[in-house]
């Protein structure tokens, strides 16, 4: 930037600096997770941190300490993108929010790893689910014979999900409260930059990634980004993400409200916020 050189000295010192950083960048083990939930916004948010330039963020999820934690912490930090100094390394596998063993190993990696979960009214993010799931297996029996049969877990199990201070209860016997961010999944929506300046926050990083970054495609009905990692050209979520739910009929909407009410009132008290799901 501050070149004082011929043109030529110029370029090729800039990509020495370049060359630099591929050399002094390395693999570590992520430094914050985005653990949950399934179906709250969880790709969105990750996408848009990217925009950050001191956060490096693994593209898939790697399922570590749900499916694969015996390949070991190795195999895990070689998923890693490299990073340098100063950056921050983080991947998203929502499963992590619901699965029992998780907390305690996530623990046994780093007592200080940042956790993020994007929480979204339980209602919508069972609907979501599946949607997504008749999506892939088109004869599977209608919604409300799935969501009001007693099923705890799998595919089976959109209900399951959604009972979130059931879930965040394992995670608060091995992490602080103040070490948990909640983004709300409604907000990421209607308010990127807002969730998006909260989380930076969170990570202590400067505010980089603002309004400036966004626009609402009104084909979508999304938040899109302007210019993407890498790119010039306007990038929505693909089509995947933003789905147009099932139709649900009004009856059953109103017994999952009232199922969820108690345990969404747990919720709010045992994080103090209230995502106003009704
Ligand atoms: N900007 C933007 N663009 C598109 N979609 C957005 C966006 N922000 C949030 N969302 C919501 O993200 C929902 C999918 O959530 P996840 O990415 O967590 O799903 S997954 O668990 O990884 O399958 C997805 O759920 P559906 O609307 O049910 O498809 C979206 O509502």
């Amino acid at each position: 930037s501050s070149c004082v050189c011929a043109v030529e000295t110029c370029i090729s010192l800039q990509s020495l600096s370049g060359q630099y950083s591929e050399w002094t960048a390395t693999r570590r083990l992520p430094q914050a997770l985005i653990i949950g939930v399934k179906k709250g916004g969880t790709r969105a948010l990750l996408e848009f941190l990217r925009l950050h330039p001191d956060i490096r963020a693994l593209g898939s999820e790697p399922h570590f300490f749900d499916r694969h934690y015996a390949r070991g912490l190795a195999w895990y930090r070689s998923m890693m993108p490299k990073a340098l100094d100063g950056q921050i390394v983080m991947e998203k596998t929502p499963r992590y929010f619901v699965t029992v063993e998780t907390p305690e190993r996530v623990h046994s990696m780093s007592q200080d790893v940042k956790l993020i979960v994007v929480v979204r009214d339980p209602v919508t993010r069972a609907i979501s689910d599946y949607t997504q799931i008749i999506s892939k297996t088109p004869n599977i029996p209608p919604f409300e014979s799935l969501v009001f049969k007693n099923h705890t877990t799998g595919m089976l199990g959109p209900l399951w999900i959604g009972l979130y201070a059931q879930h965040l209860e394992r995670w608060l016997a091995w992490f602080p409260r103040t070490q948990i961010h909640l983004v709300s999944g409604e907000r990421l929506i209607s308010d990127p930059a807002g969730e998006l300046g909260k989380v930076q926050d969170f990570l202590g990083l400067q505010r980089i990634v603002t309004d400036k970054h966004f626009y609402f495609n009104k084909t979508k009905g999304f938040p899109c980004l302007k210019k993407p990692e890498g790119s010039s050209k306007p990038h929505c979520l693909g089509k995947t993400k933003g789905r147009t739910h099932a139709t649900i009929d009004p009856e059953v909407m109103q017994r999952l409200r009232d199922f969820y009410k108690p345990h969404n009132q747990r919720f709010y008290q045992m994080v103090g916020q209230d995502f106003g799901w009704q």
